[in-house]
């Protein structure tokens, strides 16, 4: 829905209703079409009194306040949310090919070109956050979703916060993702999002994330950094993901340089246009 300088409330009405695309913790989302445009959409609907219970409302208001105010390709958009007695709507972009993580499930593990593109978009999108501050906190493949041109859409910012913080709320799911500083329950900032993006890469390749274990021996091993990367990686490949998993924030690989390391430049330079082969050629 475009949204106009006199926005007219928003209300269930609007939306046509479709397939149940999906559910979590607190509500479903389905496959919406605005009525007036046609505009196809997602629809996150959330039960008030379980929110309540879960005492999440104030992840959720900080989820609509800062999602609505972020705009790149490979950050999932909020367009807008409304409410009724029971329920709260969450306007969100529909994702064309769904789930990343049922993705990776499905193919055991990723090959290093397609985890070397997914890797460069979330560089790109944790860049664009940390430019304004904002850390995610969160990212692990179940937060990502596949646009229709297969790009990655980060999502779900029930756990993104402006930096610097140190967590108020209970950690609930996996622990697998977690930096040994919010583990300690450290003051922490951006570079929480460098060390799961570490967890990530070595998921993709992987196919399982680097301190699987009991939930007791995760912790015990992210603090040692107990891992290791299997022989199939690739060197190039196994020296960012050790580039990102430093237990100090300070030493983990800026995001600038994750975009220029080797292994990314090898596998995602852009492909060139005919005039830049025929320069290149004219040029040897
Ligand atoms: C509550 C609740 C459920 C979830 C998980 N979830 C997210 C979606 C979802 C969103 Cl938010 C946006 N676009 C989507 N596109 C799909 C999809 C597309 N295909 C072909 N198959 C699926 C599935 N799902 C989308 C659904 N569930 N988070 O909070």
């Amino acid at each position: 829905p475009q949204v106009t300088s006199n926005p007219k409330p928003m209300h269930l009405g609007m939306f046509e209703i479709g397939r149940a695309l999906g559910k979590g913790k607190f509500g479903r989302v389905y496959l919406a079409k605005e009525r007036k445009t046609g505009f196809v959409c997602a629809l996150k609907v959330l039960h008030k009194n379980e929110l309540q219970t879960g005492r999440v409302e104030t992840q959720l208001r900080r989820e609509v306040e800062i999602q609505s105010n972020l705009r790149h390709p490979n950050i999932l958009r909020l367009f807008g949310h409304f409410h009724d007695s029971k329920r709260v709507f969450l306007i969100i972009e529909f994702a064309g090919r769904g789930e990343l993580y049922k993705m990776l499930r499905k193919a055991g593990s990723f090959s290093e070109p397609r985890a070397a593109s997914y890797v460069a978009q979330m560089a790109s999108a944790l860049s664009y956050l940390h430019k304004k501050h904002v850390i995610h906190r969160d990212i692990k493949p179940e937060n990502i979703l596949v646009g229709s041109h297969g790009e990655i859409k980060l999502s779900d910012f029930g756990w993104s916060v402006h930096a610097p913080t140190n967590r108020r709320t209970t950690l609930c799911g996996t622990l697998d993702y977690l930096p040994p500083e919010m583990l300690r329950g450290d003051s922490h900032g951006e570079k929480v999002d460098l060390w799961s993006l570490g967890v990530l890469m070595y998921e993709f390749l992987c196919g399982n994330a680097p301190f699987e274990d009991t939930p007791i021996e995760t912790q015990k091993r992210i603090v040692k950094l107990n891992f290791k990367v299997p022989d199939f990686v690739s060197p190039e490949a196994k020296d960012l993901i050790t580039r990102l998993l430093r237990l100090d924030p300070d030493k983990r690989l800026p995001l600038d340089q994750v975009a220029q390391h080797p292994w990314i430049l090898k596998h995602c330079s852009k492909p060139q246009t005919a005039r830049e082969k025929q320069r290149n050629n004219h040029q040897r």
